[in-house]
């Protein structure tokens, strides 16, 4: 799940070939009836049944009304579905959602769709809520992602995991806002930092809040293990011929 473009295909692209690779029964299905392309073809396709162009064609709606009439039509041929799930109730299914977060924290059908996978076909399910990283450098943007990452939880009772995306773009963006900041001759040099970081993951963070003990012990149990993993290593030799008698 996740706004438009937040990254879901891209997301279940990865996981199908993660699955794949770790040899696990894996199928995807897509729930978008306005889908246009994938990287690997679905093996369950909403589309199949009902298609936003034909509704909105047909029935002159627009693509938010058309889409609940897809849902809901959906709903109204669950014998459509039943047929489509049936051969896979013993694997794994990764399922690509629409982007019209509406579906998961305001109205629900969405709720319904995982009461009937759950009930009647006897799945687990963990949804997935992606946010863009972008989000996170406007603070009215990544309140309301993060109210609606919350209201889907709400809405869905589902466990659920909420993903940052497009993380590698970050030190680009970042970037980008340098150069408004630095003299052009420095535009290369920015540029080798910013990949640096990018390609070798060269630092990470923790993320700590002085205000709640469980992120204070979340630190330090990352320090402690951090020790413990140092007192395990042989004790390192210095190495001489670094040292050239130049003071550091
Ligand atoms: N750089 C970068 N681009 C990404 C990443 N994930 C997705 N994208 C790009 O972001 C765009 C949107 O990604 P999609 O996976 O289609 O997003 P979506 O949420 O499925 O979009 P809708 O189906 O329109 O709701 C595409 O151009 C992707 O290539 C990422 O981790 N890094």
């Amino acid at each position: 799940m996740g706004p438009a473009g937040s990254g879901k295909s891209t997301f279940c692209s990865v996981a199908l070939e993660y699955y794949r690779n770790a040899k696990r029964s894996v199928h995807l299905m897509n729930l978008d009836p306005a889908a246009e392309k994938f990287e690997y073809s679905p093996s369950i396709d909403i589309r199949d049944l009902i298609t936003l162009e034909d509704v909105m064609e047909e029935l002159d709606y627009g693509p938010n009304g058309g889409l609940l009439y897809c849902f809901e039509f959906l709903m109204e041929n669950i014998d459509w579905l039943e047929e489509q799930i049936g051969e896979y109730t013993d694997d794994y299914l990764i399922i690509d959602c629409p982007g019209q977060i509406e579906l998961y924290t305001h109205i629900p059908i969405m709720r319904k769709f995982c009461d009937i996978l759950k009930t009647s076909f006897n799945f687990n399910i963990v949804g997935v809520y992606c946010l863009e990283s972008q989000f996170v450098e406007d603070v009215t943007k990544y309140f309301s992602g993060v109210m609606s990452a919350t209201s889907s939880m709400f809405n869905l009772e589902l466990p659920q995991i909420n993903v940052m995306t497009k993380m590698d773009l970050i030190p680009e963006s970042q970037r980008a806002d340098l150069e408004n900041e630095t003299s052009p001759k420095y535009f290369m040099l920015n540029k080798a930092i910013s990949s640096l970081i990018n390609e070798f993951s060269m630092v990470s963070f923790i993320p700590l809040d002085i205000t709640d003990e469980d992120s204070v012990a979340y630190v330090l149990s990352h320090a402690d293990n951090a020790i413990q993993f140092g007192e395990d290593e042989e004790p390192k030799e210095p190495i001489d011929d670094m040292d050239d008698g130049q003071e550091e």
